[in-house]
């Protein structure tokens, strides 16, 4: 197993989880994945992932995989504050997340959805432009300096050109680099995204997983970012982080999550298989 050792934590620049466990109070839920595993610190029936410890460095992309239902949006939606979690912390530049206000979170963290909120007639230009709402005054009045920041923003990935379009008119490849923007404006410390490159085809998930490697080492930003596209992750991920079929996390680099086999025992089945020389899926026999 690569667990992330914990010494370093309480001081490094980025996200730090301490012990964490994520999930649901009020449904009562007792996922098979926490079954027999001892040292839990949370009541039995409401965690979906416990005794998370990990670090996510800043200027890094680091990549949560994992498989369906395991947990990969609770997690996100807990680091976002979304959802408090039930036990242990979540530190950002070693300040506690959960001590800080909204307003003082909203400074601090971009969080890019895959739920499609609606967003009315607003184009894009105005879309991202709610992003520096943590940074404007009482009147939500953006400055020029705001409107400047806007602009780099969309420039940063490399959509100027939909500024004026009607959010609801976009594709969504460009829907998702208009989010990511939005964030950016934002200027947060860390941003996090659910699946950015779901519904994207295959050369915008390279461009997107791309982007987000440049802009956090551009910005220093620590960029968390779940997704299914194991290959493309492996390739250009900093560091992976995996929970696998047991709720276990496992972190590092991707040589050492796919050279410890973390990455078989999670997506491994009857009729595929991970390779761990080639780094790609190929069928154990015909179908
Ligand atoms: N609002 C909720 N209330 C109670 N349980 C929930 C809620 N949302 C999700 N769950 C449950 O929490 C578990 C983890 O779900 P989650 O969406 O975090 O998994 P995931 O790893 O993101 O899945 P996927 O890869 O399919 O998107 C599932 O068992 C799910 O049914």
């Amino acid at each position: 197993m690569t667990q992330t050792t914990q010494t370093t934590q309480a001081t490094q620049a980025g996200l730090c989880l301490e012990d964490l466990a994520v999930g649901y109070r009020r449904r009562a839920l007792r996922p098979s994945s926490l079954r027999g595993r001892p040292g839990r610190s949370v009541r039995s029936g409401r965690a979906v992932l416990a005794g998370l410890s990990a670090a996510a460095p800043r200027g890094q992309l680091t990549v949560l995989l994992g498989p369906n239902g395991i947990g990969k949006s609770t997690l996100l939606r807990t680091l976002a504050g979304l959802q408090p979690p039930l036990a242990g912390r979540v530190r950002l530049d070693g300040a506690d997340l959960g001590q800080l206000s909204g307003a003082e979170r909203a400074r601090l963290v971009g969080v890019v959805l895959t739920d499609r909120v609606q967003i009315g007639l607003l184009t894009a230009a105005e879309l991202v432009g709610l992003g520096r709402h943590p940074h404007t005054g009482p009147t939500g009045r953006l400055t020029d300096a705001d409107h400047a920041i806007v602009r780099w923003a969309l420039d940063a990935v490399h959509a100027r050109h939909l500024a004026g379009r009607p959010v609801d008119e976009l594709s969504d490849g460009e829907r998702q680099r208009v989010m990511m923007a939005r964030a950016l404006a934002q200027e947060p410390s860390m941003i996090l995204l659910d699946e950015p490159t779901a519904f994207l085809d295959a050369p915008s998930r390279v461009t997107v997983t791309a982007l987000l490697r440049r802009l956090a080492r551009e910005r220093n930003l620590a960029v968390i970012v779940s997704t299914h596209d194991l290959e493309l992750s492996l390739r250009v991920a900093d560091q992976v982080w995996l929970v696998d079929r047991t709720g276990a996390l496992h972190t590092g680099h991707p040589d050492e999550v796919v050279g410890s086999g973390a990455v078989n025992t999670s997506f491994d089945g009857d009729d595929l298989r991970f390779d761990p020389a080639t780094r790609t899926f190929e069928l154990r026999g015909p179908l």
